[in-house]
């Protein structure tokens, strides 16, 4: 791979230490100034790559480390009790943002319920570590504009999320008809430039469970954006082809996608590979290598409108391990490391910073991060559990080994 680029400045002197692949993405991205600069990556990673700058010098390196701007996360699960003190430092090690999701019980569906929810995360983080939860409320067939306009009002409500009634975990109190009961509130959200966050999947029995997130695009969600076009739509955790397609067909910058490190690594085959694996079971439910592969070549294409949430989705092990287990994969403390590893298969490390810090913050109008994280490629050991005082958890690649591993600056 040949990346060609026109740099301000860099400091050739420390060429062969991992100090200069600091500056890499930059280098990559920047075109105005004086010095042209060659980066010839042979398999990118792997390969000693050879830097020329102005033919003065040459030098040879591998890429061992990347600095990205510090990424956020658009999609989490924090639970609340001693979950969430038991998960949230994973979250605050590498991200700096999180929208948190409400479907916590009884869940999270007036400003006051986020407020105290918000509080209650602040209390659970680590000494010194800079992190912000973005809250958000949980839509019901009852919840009103007058509730809407509150939480755009207390500045920490971002969002509202619709869960339809049965969807997946803790959403029986979800919507049972979103036009019949929410277009009010929806018109609100348009006004008060609130996005609605979206478990895009249908809840027919008679549907298929691999189909249920195509037939609610176009039974919910093509009509919703067509009668309100204004509407900020973030469709969570894309899993299908036809979702690609669909978040790439709206071209008036409302309607954006999150997806998962794990719809982005696993195909459906991951959850019966030897017996079945209930550490990979999440809704939606992985599917065919077919949509996986569509996915990953969204995401890594550099689409704006596709952005990093992780979805993970803490339960106890004696809850996932059981005849009727939780839906839900813990992924925090490897989210990173999988993602760059995505990117890095797919030849597209030069996106991975978008995806993981710009996409996010550009499309809910936030500021992007200032400060950094450090992905060093260094392999690391994925703990089999994380124990607690009420029991333990098990996360995504519990075992495996992962070759990039986040550190703070
Ligand atoms: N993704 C999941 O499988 N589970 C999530 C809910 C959700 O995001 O749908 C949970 O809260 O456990
Ligand atoms: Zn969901
Ligand atoms: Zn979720």
């Amino acid at each position: 791979m040949v990346y060609k680029g026109i740099v301000d400045s860099v400091d050739f002197t420390n060429v062969n230490r991992p100090a200069l692949f600091r500056k890499f993405l930059s280098i990559v991205f920047l075109q105005s100034a004086n010095n042209v600069l060659i980066v010839i990556l042979g398999s990118y990673t792997y390969q000693p790559c050879t830097i020329i700058r102005s033919s003065q010098v040459n030098c040879k390196a591998s890429l061992m480390e990347l600095t990205l701007t510090r990424p956020d996360d658009w999609h989490l699960h924090l639970r609340d009790g001693g979950l969430l003190q038991a998960v949230v430092p994973h979250s605050a090690n590498h991200f700096g943002r999180a929208i948190v999701m409400p479907n916590l019980r009884p869940p999270i569906t007036t400003t006051a319920a986020a407020l105290a929810y918000r509080e209650s995360i602040m209390k659970s983080l680590p000494a010194e570590r800079y992190f912000t939860p973005l809250m958000t409320l949980y839509l019901t067939d009852t919840t009103s504009p007058d509730e809407i306009r509150l939480a755009k009002k207390s500045g920490v409500v971002f969002a509202v999320k619709l869960y339809p009634a049965g969807a997946t975990t803790n959403s029986q109190d979800g919507v049972t008809d979103l036009f019949g009961k929410c277009l009010p509130v929806l018109e609100e959200m348009v006004e008060q430039n609130l996005p609605l966050l979206v478990h895009g999947e249908v809840t027919d029995s008679n549907i298929d469970v691999f189909d249920r997130e195509k037939v609610f695009i176009s039974t919910v969600l093509q009509p919703l954006i067509k009668k309100l076009p204004s509407l900020k739509v973030v469709m969570e955790h894309i899993t299908t082809k036809d979702a690609v397609r669909f978040v790439e067909s709206c071209n008036n910058g409302n309607v954006a996608a999150t997806v998962t490190p794990q719809h982005l690594l696993l195909n459906r085959n991951a959850l019966f590979e030897g017996g079945l694996q209930p550490h990979n079971y999440c809704l939606p439910i992985l599917k065919r290598e077919t949509h996986r592969q569509a996915i990953v070549a969204a995401v890594t294409s550099g689409s704006k409108k596709i952005f990093l949430g992780t979805d993970s989705a803490p339960h106890e092990k004696s809850r996932k391990e059981r005849p009727c287990g939780c839906a839900g994969i813990f992924n925090a403390p490897v989210a990173l490391a999988l993602y760059a590893k995505v990117f890095e298969e797919a030849g597209a490390l030069d996106k991975l910073e978008a995806f993981t810090s710009f996409n996010g913050p550009d499309f809910y109008g936030l500021p992007r991060n200032t400060s950094k994280i450090k992905l060093t490629k260094s392999p690391w050991n994925v703990p089999e559990s994380f124990s607690f005082s009420f029991g333990d958890i098990i996360p995504m690649f519990a075992g495996q080994t992962l070759e990039w591993q986040p550190s703070s600056i």
